[in-house]
C-alpha cells in the first residue's frame, strides 16, 4: 500500500486486496492526519476542479439512507471517495461514498453521497473537511441532511425536522472541528453561531412544505450530535429533552460549524427515522441502523422534493440578484 508520510505530506493510498487491509487503511488514515492544512484541502479542490467543469454554488450532504437525494442531479459526474487523493472513505452502511457534480434546478451543485462520522475513527476536523473542499470550489450554500431520533413528543417516524439550531454537545467536552491553529483564509478564530441556520431558507422550506401539502409532518427544532456509535440510554434521552433537544443524531453539527466558520449559508434538516425511548417500558422499538436506513429510503423521495424546491427558490433569488 502506498501511504502518507508521518509529517502529513500526501501520497495517494491505493485500494488494497482484502477487507481487513481496507479496514486497517481506514484506521491508518483516521489516526495519521487528524486535520488538514489549507494546501491539502486546496489540492483536493484543485484535483476535482481539473476533472469537472461544474463550479458548484450549492453543496449537499446526504444523510443515512438518503443517498437518492442526489438522484435528481442532471449532467452528472461522480467521483468515488477512494479515488480522490487524501479523501477519507465511507465505512457506514447507507453511505455510498461518492461525490457527485451536476445541476439541480439549473443550479450547479456538488453532493456527498456519504459523510464521515466521529465514531468511524475520524477526528471532527476530518469529518467536516469536505465542507472546506466545497468552499474552495465556490460553494456558497450548504444543505445538510441527516437521520435522527425524535425526542419531541409531537414527532412521528418519517417526519422532517428543519434545523433551527443545534446544541454542540461534543463542543461542551472541548471537541471541535475548529480545534488547533486557525487559518484565517477559512475564517476567524472565534466565529459566532447565533444565526447558524439561515432564517430565510427556513421560512422558504416551510412555504414549500405547505405547497407540497406536508406541513403537518414538517417541524422546526433543535438537533444535537453525540459521538455514537451506540444509541442513547433512556436517562441520556431524558436529559437531552430537558435541555431542549428535539432530535438526536451523530453528525451535521461539526459540518455546520465548519460551514459557518467559512461564511456559508446553511440549511439543514433531519429525517426522524425512529423515536427515542424516554421510558424503560416504552413501546418504541430499540433504535437500530437497519430501521434508520429503511425509513430513510422510504422517505427519500419526499426529502428530495423538499430539498429541490428550496434549491429552486435559491436559484430564482440568485437570478434576480
Ligand atoms: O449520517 P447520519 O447522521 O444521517 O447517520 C445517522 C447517525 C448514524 O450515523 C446512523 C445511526 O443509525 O444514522
Ligand atoms: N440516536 C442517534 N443517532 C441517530 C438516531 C438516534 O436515535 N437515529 C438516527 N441516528
Amino acid at each position: 500500500m502506498t501511504g502518507k508520510k508521518a509529517n502529513g505530506s500526501c501520497n495517494v493510498a491505493k485500494n488494497t486486496s482484502n477487507d481487513s487491509d481496507n479496514e486497517n487503511r481506514n484506521v491508518y488514515y483516521a489516526m495519521e492526519k487528524p486535520t488538514y492544512a489549507y494546501d491539502d484541502i486546496k489540492a483536493i479542490a484543485d484535483y476535482l476542479m481539473e476533472r469537472t467543469p461544474v463550479r458548484p454554488k450549492i453543496g449537499i450532504i446526504c444523510g443515512s439512507g438518503l443517498n437518492s437525494l442526489a438522484d435528481s442531479i442532471t449532467n452528472t459526474q461522480s467521483f468515488d471517495y477512494e479515488n480522490i487523493p487524501n479523501f477519507p472513505v465511507s465505512t457506514v452502511e447507507g453511505h455510498v461514498g461518492r461525490m457527485i457534480f451536476g445541476y439541480l434546478e439549473n443550479m450547479p451543485v456538488m453532493a456527498m453521497q456519504g459523510r464521515f462520522h466521529y465514531y468511524e475513527g475520524y477526528p471532527l476536523a476530518k469529518c467536516s473537511m469536505p465542507v472546506r473542499v466545497m468552499k474552495l470550489m465556490g460553494v456558497q450554500y450548504l444543505m445538510a441532511t441527516n437521520a435522527a431520533g425524535g425526542l419531541n413528543p409531537k414527532y412521528k417516524v418519517g417526519d422532517i425536522m428543519i434545523m433551527r439550531d443545534h446544541i454542540n454537545m461534543m463542543g461542551f467536552a472541548g471537541n471541535s472541528p475548529l480545534q488547533g491553529p486557525n487559518d484565517p483564509r477559512f475564517g476567524p478564530r472565534f466565529p459566532p453561531m447565533t444565526n447558524a441556520y439561515n432564517a430565510h431558507l427556513i421560512s422558504v422550506a416551510h412555504k414549500m412544505a405547505k405547497e407540497m401539502g406536508i406541513s403537518h409532518e414538517v417541524h422546526e427544532g433543535v438537533y444535537t450530535c453525540l459521538g455514537g456509535p451506540n444509541y442513547e440510554t433512556v436517562a441520556e434521552l431524558k436529559m437531552l429533552r430537558i435541555l431542549g433537544v428535539d432530535a438526536v443524531g451523530m453528525s451535521t453539527v461539526h459540518e455546520v460549524i465548519t460551514a459557518r466558520h467559512c461564511d456559508m449559508t446553511v440549511f439543514a434538516f433531519s429525517l426522524i427515522t425512529n423515536i427515542g425511548a424516554l421510558e424503560y417500558d416504552s413501546s418504541e422499538d430499540e433504535a437500530n441502523h437497519e430501521e434508520v436506513v429503511m425509513v430513510g429510503k422510504s422517505r427519500q423521495s419526499i426529502c428530495g422534493q423538499l430539498m429541490c424546491r428550496v434549491i429552486k427558490e435559491i436559484a430564482k433569488e440568485c437570478q434576480t440578484k
